[in-house]
C-alpha cells in the first residue's frame, strides 16, 4: 500500500526524462504539505492511520475529465470519486437536499461546498482506499477553502485537462448520458462559471507548484499518455 517516503530525490535523479525532475520538486511539495485525514474518537482527535494521497482532476464540461479517471483507475489503481456523480445521486435518491441540487445543475451554477464535501467526506471515510481520484472538485475557491476546513487535507497532485471552449460544447452535446446539464443554454452558463470560478482555483495550485497541465484535445489514448508518466512517476516514488 502507499506510505509516506523520506526522500524521492534518489529516484528522480536517476531519469533522464525531461518530465520527471518537474514531479520530483511537485512530489517533494507534497511531503512536507500533506497533512492526512482526522476523524473524531471520543472527542480525540486521530490520525487516520494511512496518509491519503488525494489528486484533484479539474477542467471544464467535456473536457474529458471522467473518460481519463476511467484509465487512471484502470491502470495504476485509485478510487474515483466524481462530485458530479455524488451529487446526481443525492438527486436520485430523493434526499433532503436532491431538489435544490437538481435545480442548481439545470442552471449550470454551483451546489454550495458543504453538500458536496459532506458527500466526499462519507465516501472517503468508508473507503478502504488511499489514493483517491477526485473529480470535478473544487469548482470554486469556496469548493477548496471548505473541503481543507472539513476534510483537513490538501490534494498532492491537480490534473488540468485544458480543452478549447468549442471542443467542450461539441463532447458535452454529444454525450447522450440523459444529462439534464448537456444542453446549449447550460453550457454557455457552465463555460462561464468555469471561466469565472474555476480557473481561480486552477491558477493557486499552479502557483502551488501542484499543477499538472494536460492538453485535453485529440484521442482519448493521445492523452492519456500525457497522464500515464505522472502517475508512474508517483507509483515508483512511493513504492
Ligand atoms: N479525447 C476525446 N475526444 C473526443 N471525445 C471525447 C474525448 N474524451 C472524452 N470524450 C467524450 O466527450 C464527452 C465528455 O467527456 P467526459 O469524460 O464526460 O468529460 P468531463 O467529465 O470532463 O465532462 C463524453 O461523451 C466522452 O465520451
Ligand atoms: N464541485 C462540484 C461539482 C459538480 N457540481 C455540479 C455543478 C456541475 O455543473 C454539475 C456536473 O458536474 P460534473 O463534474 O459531473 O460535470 P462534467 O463532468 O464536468 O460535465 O454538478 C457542483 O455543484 N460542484
Ligand atoms: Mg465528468
Amino acid at each position: 500500500m502507499w506510505r509516506r517516503v523520506a526522500s524521492l530525490s534518489s529516484f528522480f535523479s536517476s531519469s533522464s526524462s525531461s518530465f520527471l525532475p518537474q514531479t520530483a520538486s511537485r512530489l517533494n511539495a507534497w511531503e512536507s504539505l500533506t497533512t492526512g485525514i482526522a476523524q473524531q474518537a471520543n472527542g480525540v482527535i486521530v490520525p487516520k492511520e494511512k496518509t491519503p494521497f488525494i489528486t484533484f482532476v479539474l477542467g471544464g464540461p467535456g473536457s474529458g475529465k471522467g473518460t481519463q479517471c476511467i484509465k487512471i483507475v484502470e491502470t495504476f489503481g485509485f478510487t474515483h470519486l466524481s462530485a458530479g456523480d455524488l451529487l446526481r445521486r443525492e438527486i436520485a435518491s430523493n434526499s433532503a437536499d436532491g431538489a435544490m441540487i437538481l435545480n442548481t445543475i439545470k442552471e449550470g451554477k454551483i451546489v454550495p461546498s458543504q453538500v458536496t464535501v459532506k458527500l466526499l467526506q462519507k465516501e472517503m471515510e468508508s473507503s478502504d482506499s488511499n489514493k483517491f481520484l477526485i473529480d470535478g472538485f473544487p469548482r470554486t475557491e469556496e469548493n477548496r477553502v471548505s473541503f481543507e476546513r472539513i476534510i483537513g487535507v490538501e490534494p498532492n497532485v491537480v490534473l488540468f485537462f485544458d480543452c478549447p471552449e468549442e471542443e467542450m460544447v461539441k463532447r458535452v452535446l454529444n454525450r447522450n448520458q440523459g444529462r439534464v446539464d448537456d444542453n446549449l443554454e447550460t453550457i454557455k452558463t457552465r463555460l462561464k462559471v468555469f471561466e469565472a470560478l474555476s480557473l481561480p482555483v486552477i491558477n493557486y495550485y499552479s502557483q502551488r507548484g501542484k499543477l499538472y497541465t494536460i492538453k485535453a484535445v485529440g484521442a482519448e489514448d493521445e492523452i492519456f499518455e500525457q497522464v500515464r508518466p505522472i502517475f508512474t512517476a508517483i507509483e515508483q516514488a512511493v513504492a
